[in-house]
């Protein structure tokens, strides 16, 4: 008999099925939890960083299907979270390592999911599943532990759909917090730096902590305040820069945090977005955002500088996107997507305001285009 593609078939792992809204049918089997997930499917084209991307709060709500075939083979370890705790709804992968190989690894990725109570599925042709999602767009999905696909598919075809949900002010942190590690490195564990220069408030939408660390590791003092954070409060704690974070969902119910944007614009503190951050200031500036048909899930996305024609190698996360056409005169783009032409930054021209539909703090990806937050540093120090 020729040895098994899915050598987790054979053991004991139960049987476990992926449906889609469309009624596709894939059968596989169990590594996380019990039970049952239903949400938006997405596909990540990312080749390293599951860990980043399962704590990723921008995917809180979300299935993520990995196209790597290959996960799971480094396990889990205590650094490598974007959160305190996995936030994606659901996992779905082609071979789920059976061996752990890493001399960080603290955890299996099964046991791991497991232990955050996350339904999981091994043994998926992701190559199919990602054509699907490619052509037809995102979808709603169900991962069911057992056989029942009639039950799978009737759980994926009453998922409502990601528009409308505000999600930000529910991952958000509870109460304010002061930020002050910095990066890590293999050796030295997470820095401590300097934090007594810029005082950065950063609102909490579902943050990456790699974002954090990266303004805390150019001695700015960071203050993290919840998403619902009244803007007046924020203003009294008299910031140098305001951070408006990544964060799951739709952007457009978060009227909190459009409102924030907005004030934050006409009193020109300095004021840099990222992803979420970006959609924000484009609906305080009146714009609009689109949900986008399969979004941008990876860390090989090319974006072009607008000013200098150079091209950056950048991660992505999002499922919608702001319309170019609806910002008014004032907001000039920046950065273009190559692989479609959305709009990937903008800044203002009559405010110290700026913003990145990327990731800059990449977790997974390429460092190409870090150096938005050293622009962030110049903006509050006064220069252009
Ligand atoms: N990473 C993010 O901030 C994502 C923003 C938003 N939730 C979207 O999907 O477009």
């Amino acid at each position: 008999m020729l040895p098994s593609l899915f050598p987790e078939e054979s053991n004991s792992s139960p049987s476990a099925i992926l449906a889609l809204a469309d009624g596709t049918i894939f059968k596989g089997v169990s590594i996380g939890a019990d039970g049952y997930t239903v949400a938006e499917v997405v596909f990540n084209t990312s080749m390293t960083g599951y860990q980043e991307i399962l704590t990723d709060p921008s995917y809180n709500g979300q299935i993520v299907t990995l196209t790597y075939p290959h996960i799971g083979n480094t396990g889990v370890n205590d650094e490598d979270v974007e959160s305190s705790r996995v936030h994606v709804a659901g996992l779905v992968v082609r071979d789920c390592s059976l061996r752990v190989s890493s001399f960080r690894a603290t955890q299996s990725l099964p046991d791991y999911l497991k232990s955050q109570g996350i339904v999981a599925i091994s043994g998926i042709d992701t190559r199919k599943l990602t054509r699907i999602l490619r052509d037809g767009g995102a979808q709603g999905a169900c991962i069911l532990v057992g056989d029942d696909a009639q039950r799978a598919v009737a759980l994926a075809q009453g998922f409502p759909g990601m528009s409308g949900q505000d999600l930000a002010k529910v991952v958000s942190i509870k109460s304010t917090e002061t930020w002050t590690e910095g990066s890590w490195t293999l050796g030295q564990g997470f820095a401590r730096p300097d934090c007594n220069g810029k005082h950065v408030v950063a609102y909490d939408f579902g943050a990456k902590t790699n974002i954090l660390r990266l303004i805390a590791d150019r001695g700015c003092r960071v203050t993290v305040v919840p998403a619902q954070t009244p803007v007046a409060e924020v203003l009294a704690l008299k910031p140098d820069g305001i951070f408006l974070s990544n964060g799951p969902g739709d952007p457009e119910p978060c009227d909190y945090a459009i409102e924030t944007a907005r004030v934050a614009m006409e009193k020109k503190i300095p004021l840099f977005g990222i992803c979420l951050g970006q959609q924000l200031m484009a609906l305080a500036l009146g714009g609009k955002t689109v949900k986008m048909k399969s979004g941008h899930h990876g860390a090989n996305h090319p974006v072009q500088d607008l000013d200098t024609g150079r091209v950056f190698i950048t991660s992505q996360n999002h499922g919608f996107t702001v319309d170019v056409n609806t910002l008014p005169a004032n907001a000039r783009a920046t950065h273009v997507s190559l692989f479609d032409g959305t709009l990937q930054g903008f800044e203002l021209t009559d405010c110290p305001a700026f913003c990145f539909q990327g990731h800059p703090e990449a977790s997974p990806g390429p460092h190409d285009i870090i150096g938005l937050f050293d622009k962030f540093i110049s903006l509050m120090a006064g220069q252009k």
